[in-house]
């Protein structure tokens, strides 16, 4: 569930809020009226079903800070009656809804979920029950596997809708104090709720989708879509049956914020489910929710007895209609309706097409496309080496993947934080490409960017005297030299031992303190052992 960033939350009609000031304020006063009682009567509600004691503490807050509180509510119901629908929400619906194949609904509906919980200060949520905006859609997403990861495999997921919603506030459970606490920023924030139909067998697919939507909304610029900060969130549901059999009972694990935690769990469930039913158990309809720190999932409440949320169409927001070519009104303002079209004439490229190019271009392999996409910021990096540098492509990926990646993981840094700068990594490379310095001398200067001292790779070549050796007489007489010194390994070449000749390249390297480049000795040997 991908939430939209604060700054593109609704605004408020300043000039519809003056002309109906008088009515708003009359309005605003019978439903605080109608607030405070049903705050009353709820606390009420709670205590005659023995709901446990987490339930109590917004009420218990309302004494404590009683002041703080009517501000909040205050707030809160002046927002119902300026409810505008943000019009940046439905352009995002829209985009990722065409980026999912969706066919987008013409015309949609809202309607009002109620249910009681602390993190829901309005009582209700506004959501798309009936008619949502976009239906019938596809994710496809693709994994490497087999050998070396090498084999890449499409699989896809239906999309059967994309609604609008608004977000609840977050609940902080303090396990320590026994406490939950409510953070109400994001309550209200328009929230677009993806569903896919259960199209994934396994903790890994599932995790590969969600982070091919991920990327997708990131590159849609429909969500930040940070995980851990619960931009994405991800209930997944699970069942098991026997092939051909349809699917069994389904358990629901909440919010999951992370792909990891995600395969995780649903893996976790799987077998859990499955034992359960070897065990001649049943499995229960229930929400369950994911402990990261044991491994596994623990029931939350009981979904048997399906919950009446009590739907009915939101009284203020009427039918959203959205246009295409065709349908838009002669003369309409461009600033008044949604043209699906001009949205899908905007459409940013999506990260399968990018991964497409980046083989096609570089002559990359699959593989490594994917996992220049899948880090954050890894792509971008690439790209500005890339300009700057005459190395091969194939070097710079190997570069990238290879030795920044991997330096990059063994310290933990995201790419943002790399002390090695494309700039710098790209003169590196150039260095290389015309053989001012060895591969293992190129591995010395890397090191020596990472302890990030403001060095330049070609101040540090100069200081460390790493530049290869290009007198190619000095070279052959030492190459002259270490054959005299080493009979027994001439012999062996001689003989036809493959291996024998690397000995000597090793010996003339360690000669010249890896100044030389190998190919240059492999080849004044060959000339000089042949003759
Ligand atoms: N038997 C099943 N096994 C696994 N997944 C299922 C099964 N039946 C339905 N699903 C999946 O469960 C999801 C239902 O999500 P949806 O949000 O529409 O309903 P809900 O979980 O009842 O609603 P909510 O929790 O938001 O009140 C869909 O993604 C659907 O594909």
């Amino acid at each position: 569930m991908p939430r939209f960033p604060p700054s593109l939350n609704s605004s408020l009609d300043l000039k519809s809020i003056l002309q109906h000031l008088q009515i708003l304020w009359y309005l605003f006063l019978m439903h605080l009226c109608l607030e405070l009682c049903r705050i009353g009567l709820s606390k009420k509600a709670f205590e005659a079903f023995h709901i446990k004691d987490v339930w109590n503490w917004p009420w218990q807050l309302w004494n404590e800070n009683w002041n703080l509180n009517i501000v909040h509510y205050i707030f809160q119901n002046l927002s119902l009656f300026v409810q505008v629908l943000n019009r940046r929400c439905v352009e995002a619906a829209v985009m990722t809804g065409l980026a999912l194949n969706c066919r987008i609904n013409k015309k949609s509906l809202f309607d009002r979920k109620h249910y009681f919980y602390a993190d829901l200060p309005a009582g209700y949520q506004i959501t798309q029950q009936r008619l949502p905006i976009a239906v019938n859609g596809s994710l496809v997403y693709s994994f490497c596997a087999g050998k070396n990861r090498s084999q890449v495999i499409n699989k896809t997921a239906r999309v059967k809708q994309i609604q609008l919603e608004q977000d609840s506030g977050k609940s902080l459970h303090d396990d320590l104090r026994s406490q939950t606490l409510i953070d109400l920023n994001r309550a209200g924030v328009g929230l677009l709720e993806v569903v896919l139909e259960p199209d994934m067998s396994c903790g890994e697919e599932a995790a590969t989708a969600v982070r091919e939507l991920q990327l997708i909304l990131q590159a849609l610029g429909t969500s930040q879509a940070n995980m851990a900060e619960g931009q994405l969130r991800v209930d997944a549901n699970i069942s098991v049956h026997h092939p051909g059999e349809p699917l069994g009972v389904r358990t629901e694990v909440k919010n999951l914020n992370s792909a990891r935690f995600l395969a995780k769990a649903i893996d976790y469930e799987i077998q859990r489910q499955i034992n359960e039913l070897e065990n001649g158990g049943e499995i229960l309809n229930e929400t369950r929710s994911f402990d990261s720190k044991l491994g596994c999932t623990i029931p939350m409440r009981d979904k048997e007895g399906k919950q009446d949320y009590r739907f009915m169409p939101e009284p203020n927001l009427p039918p959203l209609l959205l246009y295409d070519t065709e349908s838009l009104p002669a003369g309409a303002d461009p600033q008044q309706v949604i043209d699906i079209d001009r949205i899908r004439e905007q459409l940013p490229e999506l990260p399968s097409v990018t991964r497409e190019k980046l083989v096609q271009q570089y002559g990359m392999l699959p593989e490594h496309s994917f996992t220049l996409l899948n880090e954050v910021g890894l792509l971008e990096f690439f790209q500005n080496v890339m300009k700057e540098t005459r190395a091969e492509p194939k070097k710079v990926t190997s570069w990238v993947l290879n030795t920044l990646l991997g330096f990059l993981k063994q310290q933990n840094l995201a790419v943002s934080e790399s002390p090695v700068t494309p700039s710098a990594l790209a003169e590196l490379l150039n260095l290389l490409d015309r053989k001012a310095i060895s591969s293992s001398a190129a591995k010395q200067v890397f090191e020596e960017l990472w302890r990030n001292e403001g060095k330049t790779p070609a101040q540090i070549v100069s200081e460390k005297k790493l530049e290869l050796m290009q007198d190619q007489e000095a070279l052959e007489q030492l190459c002259h030299a270490v054959m005299e010194g080493h009979p027994q390994v001439v012999m062996d070449v001689k003989k036809g031992n493959p291996r024998a000749i690397n000995k000597l390249i090793g010996l003339v390297r360690k000669a010249t303190l890896s100044r030389a480049d190998p190919t240059v000795i492999k080849e004044i040997l060959e000339k000089k052992l042949a003759s």
